[in-house]
């Protein structure tokens, strides 16, 4: 479009008197025009990465749409475009020469179109006056953008939250006669899709005043829980003239009377206000979902033991469960590699972080990748064993080697991990007396049972972890020096979760995780930005919990603002806060369609407000706390029928 004569000030107008949003538009971005720059600098990749994984439900459900969009607009020199709710350019697709010369512009992917960043423009201006509306040349605030002519439609959330604009750009010289209408279709055709990957877990009211409209994007779409509607669509809005707020956790009765008798084939109905329509009701699917995150659940610690060893069960090698291994932080590469040669090497390694930063996983994929993956792993929490029985634990006794010991004696952990890997977990706290004999078996591969006359030889692969500073024991002490050289033939500290370099884009694939098999809710940037500023003293373990919170209490597609966070999130601040630089991708395949049933959730979400409840004494703040959710939060759902009343004591 060079060479399009264009207005030569800011607020050259258009022919005609431009329609009020556009001068609404101007008046607010007057404010910035000094600020607004001419060459706006785009996000990095590894933001623009994370990004996408914040809005991967949003981008999978618009795929199809702009699929279709950009192969009927790719002949008309114009590009489809999908943006976040901030206004960021998530992707560009269409005609190859358009693109290039909006490139020019910075119509391109991870630079803000934003009103504050590009002036009055389709995306920015929908984002704002929360409308679709096109902005046509000369009525974009800076010069350099009129030669454009966009259409974008906000994307809504089964809640009304904005998500994001789709937009479909063009050069103003040419009439778009047809492209609000279409961003505007396609929009509403996403928002759909999102509910429908909400719906399973709720029950679905379809409605038109037309039968043959049931299966079209203008159909009114209710999800519904225990009787109350928790997401609609744009057109069930306009279908019982009413808005977000007056429907929304609203009994469906005030709308639809008679909505329970409804069929799963269409059928007729009367709205509240008698008007004629045809609707049909989809019950959820009755699949648990709780199954994967209790597979997480990490096994609860022993009980504390009698004061001799215990006949109790035979000893066996934890069952290693490579399928639920979490992957390793990629700039943890180089470090695995070393360690992984060192142990094949013969060499013990060493592992040291803070709680919950990931040891034991480590361990177990250097097992996977040794030269011991055939034999076992067997891991030994050193730290949770009363001194008493440890020594048996590991070492293994004799038959009748003492009182109350098993007839056929006991081998040991440490013959057990014969030809694998012995795993010494929490190694700071063993007892000084067994860090002598622990020393022994380590230097001379064999172990001598208690009780038993000859010793045994033993060949495994030594890694053992803490979290306390074990060469500050040595100082003290408190731990042998020359177990500690033994032990640390190879030293990897693993570092935090908060200086991981993809923490924004991890935070978003783990919220997705947590959510799976339903969609996840969506982070609004202010949220994700607080989770990135967190420093995690509890790291993944820590994590986990929090995500795992916000996925059981947020409806599929809604949005997480800061004040849902916990509030000790909530509390943490910028100045002494950490700032994790987005630097890598981390994508996932897809989840699977939402199987969720509706009962399910309720139970699990009911049950474990029951036992945060009586964990702190009916303490709403620190139950909402252990929860991973915001109190406001718990006391929206204890609100709810069928939940569980705070206790008093
Ligand atoms: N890289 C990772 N990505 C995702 N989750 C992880 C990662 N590493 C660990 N986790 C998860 O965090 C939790 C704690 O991990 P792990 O037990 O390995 O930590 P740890 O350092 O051994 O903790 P502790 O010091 O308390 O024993 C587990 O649920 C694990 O699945």
């Amino acid at each position: 479009m060079d060479g399009l004569p264009l207005p030569g000030t800011r607020h050259a107008l258009a022919a005609a008197t431009p329609p009020a949003l556009i001068r609404r538009s101007w008046a607010r971005c007057a404010q910035w025009a000094d600020d607004l720059p001419d060459d706006p600098v785009a996000l990095g990749r590894g933001d623009l990465d994370a990004r996408h994984e914040q809005h991967a439900s949003m981008l999978r459900a618009a795929q199809p749409e702009i699929d279709t969009l950009a192969s009927l607009v790719a002949s008309a020199s114009s590009l489809v475009l999908l943006a976040d709710a901030s206004g960021v350019i998530l992707q560009a697709t269409g005609n190859t020469d358009f693109l290039r010369r909006a490139d020019r512009v910075a119509l391109r992917p991870g630079v803000s179109w934003a009103e504050n960043h590009r002036g009055t423009n389709a995306i920015g201006t929908a984002l704002a006056e929360a409308a679709p509306l096109c902005v046509h040349g000369a009525e974009h605030f800076l010069p350099r953008n009129q030669i454009l002519s966009c259409h974008a439609a906000p994307i809504r959330s089964p809640r009304g939250d904005i998500l994001g604009v789709l937009d479909i750009s063009g050069d103003a010289q040419r009439l778009h006669a047809y492209a609000l209408g279409l961003a505007t279709l396609c929009a509403r055709q996403v928002a759909n899709r999102l509910m429908l990957h909400a719906g399973p877990r709720c029950q679905q009211l379809v409605f038109h005043h037309q039968a043959g409209m049931l299966e079209t994007a203008d159909r009114g779409l209710l999800l519904i829980e225990d009787g109350r509607v928790v997401g609609a669509n744009d057109a069930a809005l306009a279908l019982l003239r009413t808005d977000w707020r007056r429907l929304l956790d609203q009994p469906v009765e005030r709308w639809l009377p008679a909505w329970r008798t409804l069929p799963a084939s269409p059928a007729p109905l009367r709205g509240h206000d008698g008007q004629a329509l045809f609707a049909l009701l989809r019950q959820p699917a009755g699949t648990p979902v709780w199954t994967r995150a209790q597979a997480d659940t990490p096994a609860s610690p022993k009980p504390p033991g009698p004061a001799t060893p215990a006949p109790a069960q035979p000893t066996r090698a934890p069952v290693v469960r490579t399928d639920l291994l979490p992957p390793l932080d990629p700039a943890l590469e180089t470090r695995f590699t070393r360690s992984r040669r060192a142990l094949d090497a013969g060499l013990a390694v060493l592992l040291q972080g803070e709680t919950g930063a990931g040891k034991e996983v480590y361990a177990r994929h250097l097992h996977q990748a040794s030269r011991w993956h055939a034999g076992p792993l067997v891991a030994v929490n050193c730290g949770a064993l009363p001194d008493t029985l440890i020594e048996a634990e590991l070492f293994g006794y004799e038959a009748g080697a003492y009182t109350g010991a098993r007839r056929q004696g006991a081998r040991g952990r440490l013959r057990e991990a014969d030809g694998g890997i012995l795993f010494l977990d929490e190694i700071g706290d063993m007892p000084l007396t067994l860090q002598t004999r622990l020393l022994r078996v380590l230097q001379e591969r064999t172990v001598q049972p208690l009780g038993a006359g000859r010793a045994v030889p033993v060949e495994f692969g030594l890694v053992s972890a803490s979290n306390r500073d074990l060469a500050a024991m040595v100082e003290t002490g408190a731990f042998r020096a020359d177990l500690y050289y033994r032990l640390q033939d190879c030293r990897v500290d693993l570092p935090p979760l908060r200086s991981r370099a993809d923490l924004r884009a991890h935070v978003c694939t783990t919220l997705r995780a947590c959510a799976a098999p339903a969609a996840p809710p969506t982070l609004d940037d202010g949220a994700l930005a607080q989770l990135a500023r967190y420093p995690w003293p509890g790291n993944y373990r820590q994590l986990q919990a929090v995500l795992r919170g916000l996925a059981l209490f947020h409806p599929p597609g809604s949005l997480i603002r800061v004040g849902d966070l916990p509030e000790e999130i909530q509390a943490c601040r910028p100045a002494t806060a950490h700032h994790a630089q987005d630097a890598s991708s981390s994508s996932q395949a897809a989840p699977a369609p939402d199987i969720a049933a509706h009962a399910t959730l309720r139970s699990q979400q009911s049950q474990q407000i029951s036992e945060a409840l009586a964990r702190h004494g009916g303490n709403i703040s620190r139950a909402a706390r252990d929860l991973g959710i915001h109190r406001s939060t718990l006391h929206r759902h204890l609100a709810r029928p069928g939940m569980p009343g705070p206790i008093h004591r």
